[in-house]
């Protein structure tokens, strides 16, 4: 029988203070979340950035008690998964592949090697895609599988997208309900999906497939609840100068509140375990801006975690994939590019285009106001947020 590897990808996040600064250097490192059009510049720059973000990330981290629960939550869904799999007769394996935190994508694919698996599933822990995201992953993974023949050598099948799976869309159906009934007028509370954002040009010029994704999904949840409660979708978690996808999470709860809600229940969409958007992003500082604007009861829909009905979307999901034929990375990865200002290079994702512009035209000036602000500690970054 045909040894089984299931890749589940996932961010990865840091799990002590002292891991906030390194975590967040491989995290800007990576040109699917900052692109430069001088590669010499990324290190220097996720240095930078890095080091002069830690003290505020830091401060989150500690806030939920010192670091991302994200490992632990993704090792029990792995080990969950594996028993509902092999209770399905399929004789698999689950190993986690973090993009920027332990443990790393290279040594999960050093266990399947050593494992001797035969084929591999990956499957990445976002029902939606995203350039930033699964794609990140899935290029790291394409890229190992170049300098590594042995490697290139197994049959893989890569998952794109799932946000459509009924059960998963169940299982977040469930889990919305029961918050909703936990308010104290269940029929009129406001339903709130909140998404993690990605910069515009993402959707706009590298036709990143996620703003899409993430509006269908959030309507199909609503379907699948058959409930009639009036719901909105908003955007969390921007970093930096540029646009990112819109409404903004604070600017729609302002919104509702003058608009008079009194009870909000809010479902984070983006992301399948808690982590730190969620548990000090959502919890402390969206709830704080929300009682604010007048919202008397903030409810949270806890992230599905190890959720029964999402584990069984996951064992689906895999066990379709093996019935059908191998299904490589680039069928993912190479996305229909929607405006094109300067010749490319070969691979195009990231803040390409117009950005490029931008990136190309301030690096050196934003590298300077960077070094400038680092040493006064004071400037437009500490304004706008960033640091
Ligand atoms: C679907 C989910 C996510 C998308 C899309 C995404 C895009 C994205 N993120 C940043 C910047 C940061 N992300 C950080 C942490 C973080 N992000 C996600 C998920 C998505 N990111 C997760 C699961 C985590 C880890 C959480 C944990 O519990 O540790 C951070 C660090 C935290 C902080 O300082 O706020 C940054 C920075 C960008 C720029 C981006 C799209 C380009
Ligand atoms: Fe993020
Ligand atoms: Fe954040």
């Amino acid at each position: 029988m045909a040894r089984i590897g299931v890749l589940l990808l996932n961010l990865g996040g840091p799990e002590r203070i002292q891991d906030v600064g390194p975590f967040l250097y491989n995290l800007f490192a990576d040109p699917e979340i900052i692109r430069l059009p001088l590669p010499q510049l990324q290190k220097p720059l996720a240095w930078l950035i890095s080091s002069l973000r830690a003290g505020r990330s830091q401060k989150a981290y500690r806030s939920i008690g010192g670091g991302s629960p994200l490992r632990r939550i993704t090792d029990q869904q792995a080990k969950v998964l594996q028993s509902e799999l092999r209770q399905r007769g399929i004789e698999a394996t689950t190993y986690v592949a973090m993009r920027y935190w332990h443990p790393f994508t290279e040594s999960a694919v050093g266990d399947i090697k050593a494992d001797e698996i035969d084929e591999v599933v990956v499957l990445p822990l976002y029902p939606q895609f995203s350039i930033s995201t699964s794609g990140s992953s899935f290029r790291l993974l394409d890229r190992l599988r170049q300098d590594d023949p042995a490697f290139a050598r197994l049959p893989l099948r890569a998952i794109g997208s799932w946000y459509e799976h009924p059960r998963y869309l169940q299982a977040m159906a469930e889990l919305i309900s029961s918050t909703l009934d936990q308010a104290n007028a269940p029929d009129k509370a406001h339903v709130f999906f909140s998404a993690h954002g990605v910069p515009k040009s993402y959707v706009e010029e590298a036709g990143d497939p996620y703003q899409e994704q993430i509006e269908r999904c959030a309507s199909l949840i609503m379907d699948t609840m058959q409930r009639e409660n009036a719901y909105t979708l908003a955007y969390q978690s921007r970093v930096g100068p540029v646009e990112w996808l819109q409404p903004y999470t604070e600017d729609a709860l302002q919104g509702l509140g003058e608009a008079g809600v009194k009870e909000l229940v809010v479902v984070p969409i983006s992301f399948v375990s808690e982590h730190i958007e969620t548990l000090e992003e959502i919890d402390i500082e969206y709830r704080h801006i929300a009682t604010e604007v007048g919202i008397e009861n903030f409810l949270r829909v806890p992230a599905l975690g190890t959720h029964p009905t999402f584990i069984h979307a996951l064992a689906d999901l895999v066990e379709s994939s093996l019935a059908k034929e191998p299904v490589e990375l680039a069928t993912f990865t190479q996305l229909p590019q929607k405006t094109k200002l300067y010749p490319q290079e070969k691979w195009e994702w990231g803040w390409n285009n117009s950005s490029e512009v931008w990136n190309g035209r301030l690096a050196m000036v934003g590298f300077l106001a960077i070094l400038l602000e680092v040493l006064s500690g004071h400037g437009p970054l500490h304004a706008l947020g960033l640091l």
